[in-house]
């Protein structure tokens, strides 16, 4: 099926890993469906190109690019720049039909039947169940609804700053006219609701079809240990076992899919002439992007709390010590 899409949602490189995490679980349970990921200029060059390798479609957007007078309404309003982008699916009007999945979310199974289901479908938020969560949901791709979503967010903003606020706004009868479009629960399981309601869970859990990594703390935000193949709790992290087990699937799929094609990636930048590698500035944003997730890789030696703190704060030397050449080692180390 050619006119139909998953599409996802990458601003930045950090979301990229969990876009690449999304759509090779997508691939692994073999969809019939094209998949396209929306990014911003922001993106580098180098993670575009890995993007390309599992996606058939990787599309810039502008973050502020309507040509008409709702594009200067919304630009007094700032708080509202990611909101605005992820109304761009609106616009990939070459599919028919798309099923739009956060970057922080993962299949566990086939889910291709959800194109049978209709604009607008989606599953119930779980900490207000009257309202959709927007992480997953079904929609037309039509420049129409793109422009009557845009000023309604120019009109009305969103209660909730973001675009799960607007889009429930906008779709404001989901949650009585049509039991249709109500998704199952499964179809968007947040991994922190598992614990709201664990007898729930305990039931139902097995045949959860969609994990979604609701709030702050994302997968990659978590550490990993390349080599027991273990998320590390260290305290931190309030640790249910199921939590821990849908962590565990994300930081496989991205050790065993995503990291070869991250080296690949460093080994042909490697490969460049010299001079290209200075100029070149993906080269030295995928070095950033490898190196806030090696932060989370188990040191040999303890890295110094300052030079923690810095790589942390993203303040890294490329040209110095923190150079590309050793942030690559030092993930040699722990992929060998
Ligand atoms: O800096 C960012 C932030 C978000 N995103 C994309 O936007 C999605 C939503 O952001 P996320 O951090 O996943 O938000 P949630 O923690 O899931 O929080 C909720 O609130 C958001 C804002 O209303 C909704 O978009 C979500 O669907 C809803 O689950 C992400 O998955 C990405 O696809 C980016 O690309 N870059
Ligand atoms: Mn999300």
């Amino acid at each position: 099926v050619t006119d139909q899409a998953f599409v996802t949602l990458a601003t930045n490189d950090v979301y990229c890993q969990g876009a690449l995490v999304l759509g090779q679980s997508l691939r692994n349970h073999r969809t019939s469906r094209k998949l396209a990921v929306l990014i911003t200029p922001e993106v580098s060059s180098g993670l575009r190109s890995v993007l390309r390798s599992v996606f058939d479609e990787v599309i810039e957007v502008n973050v502020l690019d309507s040509a008409d007078s709702v594009h200067l309404a919304l630009m007094q309003r700032p708080e509202l720049g990611v909101t605005f982008t992820k109304l761009h699916c609106w616009t990939l009007t070459h599919y028919s039909k798309c099923v739009f999945m956060d970057a922080d979310t993962l299949v566990l199974c086939n889910v291709d039947e959800l194109f049978d289901r209709e604009e607008f479908s989606a599953a119930p938020d779980s900490g207000w169940p009257d309202c959709f969560n927007s992480g997953v949901f079904v929609f037309r791709p039509s420049l129409k609804t793109y422009n009557l979503l845009l000023q309604f967010a120019a009109e009305h903003g969103s209660f909730d700053g973001g675009d799960q606020g607007l889009l429930n706004s906008f779709f404001s009868n989901w949650a009585t006219a049509d039991i249709g479009k109500h998704l199952p629960f499964l179809y968007n399981l947040s991994s922190s609701a598992v614990y709201t309601y664990v007898p729930a869970f305990n039931h139902f859990g097995r045949d959860a079809k969609v994990v979604h990594f609701l709030g702050a703390t994302k997968p990659w935000n978590y550490k990993y240990n390349l080599q027991t193949k273990k998320v590390m709790q260290d305290g931190t992290i309030d640790g249910s076992l199921h939590q821990l087990s849908f962590l565990s699937l994300w930081w496989n799929i991205y050790s065993a899919s995503i990291l070869p094609l991250l080296e690949k990636l460093q080994k042909m930048e490697e490969s460049e002439p010299e001079e290209c590698k200075v100029t070149d500035k993906g080269v030295n944003k995928v070095a950033h992007s490898v190196s806030e997730l090696s932060i989370h890789f188990k040191p040999q030696e303890p890295i110094p709390e300052d030079e923690r703190k810095k790589w942390e704060e993203g303040r890294i030397d490329y040209m110095g010590k923190d150079a590309f050449e050793h942030i690559k080692k030092k993930l040699d180390a722990f992929l060998h």
